[in-house]
């Protein structure tokens, strides 16, 4: 059985289409059923060689179909197997109805369900077809498997799990391991349904890539796929001014910081210059700490104009430590035909009026990156956060169509969205990137792609990967420091795979 790298991601609904599209192209739907079926046993095997009985939970929809096909194989190779419904199993209806003749054995009721030592749960009650909150009878027999801490392999999906949002539904199983078909869903990837899914593996079931493709809309796992193509070529020949000047806004002299971990970040992402832009008082505060990036007193918006007319910037990134307030706002203005990440401070700057900063953005090509984390996010769009039938890709891209903006919408499921449409997940940061000055460090690499001429949205995919990788080289017990010290290696690494 093949098994599929892709970062495509399908929602439920565009599984669905995919479903529909590979039937009029004459592919058997039953088929695809059987391969299921089939790969769901062979992970069984692979993953449980010991188990005394594999015990699957079928639901009313082919997820239950998936599971009496499942059965059957597992029940043909010797194996212990107790099959439990939820309905009448009389009442299935077309590939379902044909997978539980398929199955020919005894079937009980879920309610009698009695998790045993030994057991393996095959949870196949819902998959992509979960349409409302699982009744309490479900959550019953779902906390009864928790507390007799058996095994469970989810099929397609944790039931109970959304595969739009990754957020349950009442109440969900979390997984030992989870196996799905095709691609993955938004909801594997995505709080807290990753962290209830366990391990994921996708089976190919035999849909072909194009239909995949066709059928599938815009979002994705975040990866150079997405912004390889727009990386700068970085060769001997390279002037220094073809990888663009970077200007990073700093703080007063108690909070000069943040500041310096984005500009540190920012060279090390391969900008060719990055200037820390320092109001007076702060100046020997980041001279004394400073020496490949450059120091330029700026404090007044007078100042501001006049080094924008005369000096070749490129990229700018103004919030990191920069203090709350009307400064902030004139400043923000000023840049507002600039490629510009804004971070932090920048955004609650605007929390009382978000539509003068939107409305600044508004003309053009995307040019603005926000950066906000839950709390800042709620600040500039407190509608979108409160609204609960949203997922968090619907979040992220309400706001930046919103705001003009591409956004980078923090968290351990970091999601970046684009105006147009495009979202990606981002899945590469340790646990331990939650550290103080990370979201610092992020906003100078992401400022370093748009000074290498990314656009706004490959920007920040490309930042927060390069984040997580660089995480990843500086391990668990690294500072913000040796975050932004690793953006060099990781860039390295990124480099060399193209
Ligand atoms: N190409 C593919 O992708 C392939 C997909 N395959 C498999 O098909 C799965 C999708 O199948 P599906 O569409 O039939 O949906 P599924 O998850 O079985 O659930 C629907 C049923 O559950 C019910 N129901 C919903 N919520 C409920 C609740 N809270 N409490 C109680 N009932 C609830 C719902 O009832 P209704 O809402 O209609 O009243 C309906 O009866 C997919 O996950 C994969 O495993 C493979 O077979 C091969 C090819
Ligand atoms: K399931």
């Amino acid at each position: 059985m093949a098994y599929l790298p892709s970062n495509i991601l399908l929602t439920p609904e565009e599984m669905a289409r995919a479903d529909r599209m590979s039937a009029e192209s004459g592919i058997p739907s039953f088929g695809l059923m059987r391969r299921a079926g089939y790969a769901v046993a062979a992970t069984a095997l692979s993953h449980f060689p010991a188990a005394v009985r594999f015990a699957v939970l079928c639901g009313p929809g082919n997820n239950g179909g998936d599971g009496y096909v499942a059965a059957r194989q597992l029940a043909d190779g010797g194996a212990e197997i107790s099959v439990h419904a939820l309905g009448d199993p009389d009442d299935l209806k077309g590939d379902a109805a044909l997978a539980f003749q398929l199955w020919g054995g005894s079937v009980a009721p879920l309610r009698e369900f009695q998790p045993q030592p030994g057991d393996v749960v095959i949870d196949a009650l819902f998959g992509a077809g979960l349409s409302r909150k699982v009744s309490d009878e479900i959550a019953g027999v779902i906390s009864s498997v928790e507390r007799a801490g058996v095994p469970v392999l989810a099929v397609d999906l944790p039931s109970g799990v959304d595969g739009r949002s990754g957020k349950p539904l009442g109440a969900a199983f979390k997984a030992h391991c989870t196996i799905t078909f095709m691609t993955r869903k938004p909801g594997h990837l995505l709080l807290p349904g990753k962290s209830l899914c366990g391990d994921i593996e996708v089976a190919d079931i035999g849909i072909p890539r194009r239909i995949i493709e066709a059928a599938g809309g815009s979002i994705s796992e975040n990866g150079p796929p997405i912004w390889s193509a727009h990386l700068p070529f970085v060769g001997a020949d390279s002037h220094k001014y073809r990888r663009g000047h970077l200007a990073v806004f700093s703080g007063e002299t108690s909070k000069t910081g943040a500041a310096r971990l984005s500009a540190i970040a920012g060279l090390k992402t391969g900008a060719g210059l990055v200037t820390l832009a320092s109001p007076e008082d702060a100046m020997a505060a980041n001279a004394a700490q400073l020496t490949a990036v450059m120091l330029k007193k700026v404090d007044t918006n007078a100042e501001l104009s006049d080094w924008l007319e005369n000096a070749k910037l490129s990229a700018f990134v103004l919030g990191p430590g920069f203090g709350v307030g009307s400064r902030a706002r004139d400043f923000v203005l000023a840049l507002k035909d600039s490629p510009l990440v804004l971070d932090a401070d920048g955004i609650t700057s605007f929390r009382d009026d978000p539509a003068i900063l939107f409305d600044a953005f508004e003309d053009g090509e995307t040019h603005l990156v926000l950066t906000p984390h839950d709390g800042e996010f709620g600040r500039l769009f407190p509608d979108i956060a409160a609204d609960e039938t949203l997922s968090k890709p619907d979040k992220a891209l309400k706001a930046a169509r919103r705001a003009h903006a591409a956004i980078v919408y923090k968290g351990a499921d970091t999601v970046i969205a684009s105006p147009d449409g495009r979202v990606a997940i981002n899945t590469n940061g340790p646990p331990w990137l939650a550290t103080a000055g990370s979201g610092d460090v992020l906003a100078g690499m992401i400022g370093a792609f748009l000074a290498q001429g990314l656009p706004a949205f490959e920007a920040a995919a490309a930042g927060v990967y390069l984040h997580g990788e660089a995480a990843g080289l500086a391990g668990p017990y690294m500072t913000a420091e040796d975050l932004a010290g690793q953006a060099g290696h990781a860039m390295a690494d990124l480099v060399a795979r193209f």
